[in-house]
């Protein structure tokens, strides 16, 4: 029998020459057009996603943002932060062009030749801040997870300009500063849901000194049900606000439940969950949410996460105004960059990166 091209990358070193040191990533791997997945790819039983045994459940809240401070859809926001920790924001600011913008520049990143994304490897970049992979620690891994990521970190509009790849970086930096401002309302209300009336400069520093945009793409893949697109994993960001395309296949879990939620595209809103940074800063209030994401298999699909996160030197911990109240920390205070460390020490596990800060 002919061999077929998933034969040809059994040899795992013939794989990571040609989906890592070449920068053809996984998308490079998908257009060969493979009939059957490598089996570097194939997750073990436990982290498929069987959508088979999807029952249909409650689905996660869609709040409207036109009225924010409205103390109704405050109090809205505060409940699902802490029952959810995921939610969905449908009229909110960032104009509806930004996001079609980026989602077009992301295509056309990753439309770029192999050795021009791959400029922008690790092996390759001048910058940490600027960082093409694939899969999220391939060396640490026991499956590869169906994934291509162009992570953008936010210093200066300075060095966007000199390093940022330029088919994306005004869109990118457009969909930031727009998105900044939905951050802002978001962390005022959460603030206030926990008594934090006031958010002064340094306060705004330890919730979002810190910025990135991953442009993600996910090929199309010869057997989904196999793999994952990525991981279960809750973010370790303050926020994230999340663009996704109309495809559909994140799955979010319900307050650490059984069962996976899916939430589906809706045009022109955008995902938003809390990160472990301000599960820690809250004491537990508000939740960081476990969620993965399939690949699909008739569909190339992209999402655009933007991380509002502490700054690495920021040490965290449960906000000093909930602790004055006489509330026992549930974390200590942890060196954020230590945290971060942390995460990417490890392959993607769940929740288990909030260990790290559990007192
Ligand atoms: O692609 C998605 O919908 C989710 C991506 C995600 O969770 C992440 O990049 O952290
Ligand atoms: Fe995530």
């Amino acid at each position: 029998m002919a061999p077929t091209l998933a034969d040809l990358f059994h040899d795992s070193s013939a794989l990571r020459e040609f989906v890592i040191n070449q920068g053809n990533g996984v998308k490079g791997l998908s257009e060969l057009g493979l009939t059957v997945l490598p089996k570097q790819y194939i997750q073990p039983l436990e982290e498929r996603t069987c959508i088979t045994n999807f029952v249909p459940q409650e689905p996660i809240p869609i709040i409207d943002m036109s009225k924010w401070e409205d103390p109704q859809v405050a109090k809205s926001i505060c409940d699902a932060a802490s029952k959810w920790g995921f939610f969905q924001i449908v009229n909110h600011d960032v104009p509806v062009q930004v996001l079609e913008n980026v989602k077009d520049a992301t295509y056309r990143f990753f439309g770029l030749p192999a050795e021009v994304k791959n400029k922008y490897s690790k092996e390759h970049s001048s910058s940490n801040n600027v960082r093409f992979s694939t899969s999220f620690i391939p060396h640490l891994e026991k499956a590869l997870e169906w994934k291509d990521k162009l992570s953008l970190s936010y210093v200066s509009e300075e060095e966007a300009y000199a390093l940022w790849p330029s088919v994306c970086r005004e869109q990118v930096l457009d969909y930031m500063k727009e998105s900044e401002v939905v951050i802002k309302q978001l962390l005022q209300v959460l603030m206030k849901g926990l008594n934090v009336n006031e958010i002064d400069d340094a306060k705004e520093s330890l919730l979002m000194g810190s910025m990135r945009t991953n442009l993600n793409y996910y090929p199309k893949c010869p057997n989904p049900e196999l793999t994952i697109g990525i991981g279960r994993h809750s973010d370790i960001s303050t926020l994230t606000i999340l663009l996704q395309d109309e495809i559909g296949g994140l799955f979010v879990k319900k307050n650490e439940g059984e069962n996976w939620i899916h939430v589906p595209p809706i045009k022109g809103s955008l995902v938003i969950n809390v990160g472990d940074a301000l599960e820690i800063m809250s004491n537990g209030r508000y939740r960081s949410v476990e969620h993965r994401a399939v690949a699909n298999r008739s569909n190339n699909r992209i999402s655009v996460p933007m991380f509002a996160s502490p700054r690495l030197v920021d040490m965290i911990g449960p906000l000093p105004e909930l602790i004055a109240t006489g509330e026992k920390p549930i974390y200590k205070q942890v060196l954020y960059s230590d945290y971060v460390k942390h995460f990417f020490g490890k392959a993607h596990d769940g929740k288990k990166t909030l260990e790290f800060a559990k007192l």
